[in-house]
């Protein structure tokens, strides 16, 4: 191409500020600074203005993009513009002639959970409904995966939820059943090993994760919701720790959480006392954001999270590190601390019982 056919006129020109216009989405800030320094270099030359101060940030932004044109010619930079202008009109009529919303993208290698991908948003679902989504010892793994990489991939938030009647019954009591007497030490430390690694990649995840509790959610699927961001609950859901029932000990940091949420008195009832509380209850005691009836549920959680989603990614992953970070090294303390006191309560006969009772549907929750 010669430099005779590259030159724009100044007719293209002005023709591509009015298409400009004509754009029906915002083509962002950073292209938006591009298109001002090139519409500047073009019609005033170089930049030539004094320096905006630091803390004029809008003015500076501006400045510096203009100014890092340097000696472009006023040509080039009109041919720019146009040449910009002109893959912003195309690139959105392609997006036009293309589905609005994009395809779920469903993540391979998961049996116990279901995860996807849509809209800016990875979702981990627990997906064993005939069990009430009870949490055995592969699906207490594929979380702990289907987390490490929802840390990384391109998602801008992740959600965790169930799938059925249910959030989750919690801790599938069978991890306890069919072990023999010499075995039940291994069992304890292998246990302990498993969810002191699977609650901190909730202390760790390192982007906005949210809780949507479709349903009833038992034990610990109820502590890990002070490691949330935010909870979004059904009119329909419950929330019950029930570890002194079950001779157990409580889990997921929230022996230091809850207090934080929702003061040492109610706290207590949850922890020590297996009060289990109403999606109203838990809301009015900090532990849940918000609740929804359960008829328009997921219609309004999803369009509400699709918002969030399309909010500045690296924006909301380095606040969300921020909050966290105050709290981290405590967190991981804790967890520490409640798995080697669960350890111990997995080989008393409190909570052997409690495992044989379940079984012999002596007890229910
Ligand atoms: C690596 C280890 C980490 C451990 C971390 C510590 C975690 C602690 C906790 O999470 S404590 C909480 C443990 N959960 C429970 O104790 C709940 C036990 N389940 C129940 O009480 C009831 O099943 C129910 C109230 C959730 C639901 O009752 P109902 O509506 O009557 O349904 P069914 O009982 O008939 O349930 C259908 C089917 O699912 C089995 N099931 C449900 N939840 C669990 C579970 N948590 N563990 C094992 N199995 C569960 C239930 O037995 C039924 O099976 P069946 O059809 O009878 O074979």
């Amino acid at each position: 191409m010669t430099t005779a056919t590259m030159q724009v006129s100044q007719k293209d020109f002005e023709k591509a500020q009015e298409q400009l216009k004509l754009l029906k989405k915002d083509p962002g800030n950073e292209t938006k600074l591009k298109l001002y320094a090139l519409f500047k270099q073009a019609t005033e030359g170089p930049c030539n203005s004094p320096k905006p101060g630091m803390l004029d940030f809008v003015k500076k932004a501006k400045w510096d993009a203009w100014n890092s044109l340097g000696n472009l010619s006023q040509d080039n930079a009109r041919q720019k513009y146009t040449e910009l202008v002109s893959s912003l009109i195309s690139a959105e009529s392609a997006g036009q002639t293309k589905d609005a919303s994009p395809e779920e993208s469903r993540h391979d290698g998961y049996e116990t959970i279901i995860v996807t991908t849509k809209n800016n948003i990875t979702k981990i679902m627990f997906n064993r409904p005939e069990r009430k989504n009870a949490i055995n010892h592969q699906m207490y793994r594929e979380i702990i995966k289907a987390l490490q990489e929802a840390g990384k991939d391109d998602s801008t938030i992740a959600v965790i939820t169930g799938n059925g009647e249910y959030y989750t019954s919690g801790n599938d009591l069978n991890n306890f059943a069919n072990v023999q007497p010499n075995d039940m030490e291994k069992m304890a430390k292998d246990g302990a090993e498993l969810l002191k690694e699977f609650v901190s990649c909730f202390i760790d995840f390192p982007k906005p994760l949210i809780a949507v509790v479709n349903g009833p959610a038992i034990g610990i699927s109820v502590t890990l919701l002070g490691l949330c961001d935010i909870v979004y609950a059904s009119d329909r859901a419950t929330f019950h720790t029930p570890f002194s029932q079950l001779g157990q000990s409580p889990e997921g940091c929230s022996s230091y959480l809850f207090p934080k949420i929702m003061g040492l008195a109610k706290a207590n009832e949850m922890l020590l006392f297996n009060k289990k509380l109403t999606a109203a209850e838990a809301c009015a005691w900090g532990l849940v954001t918000e609740v929804f009836p359960d008829g328009t549920f997921q219609k309004e959680v999803w369009e509400r999270l699709k918002a969030y989603a399309s909010l500045p990614k690296n924006s909301l992953a380095v606040s969300k590190q921020l909050l966290r970070s105050m709290e981290k090294e405590k967190l991981h303390a804790v967890n520490s601390q409640e798995c080697e006191v669960l350890k111990e309560r997995w080989l008393s006969d409190e909570c052997l019982n409690a495992i044989v009772s379940f079984f012999q549907r002596k007890s229910k929750l």
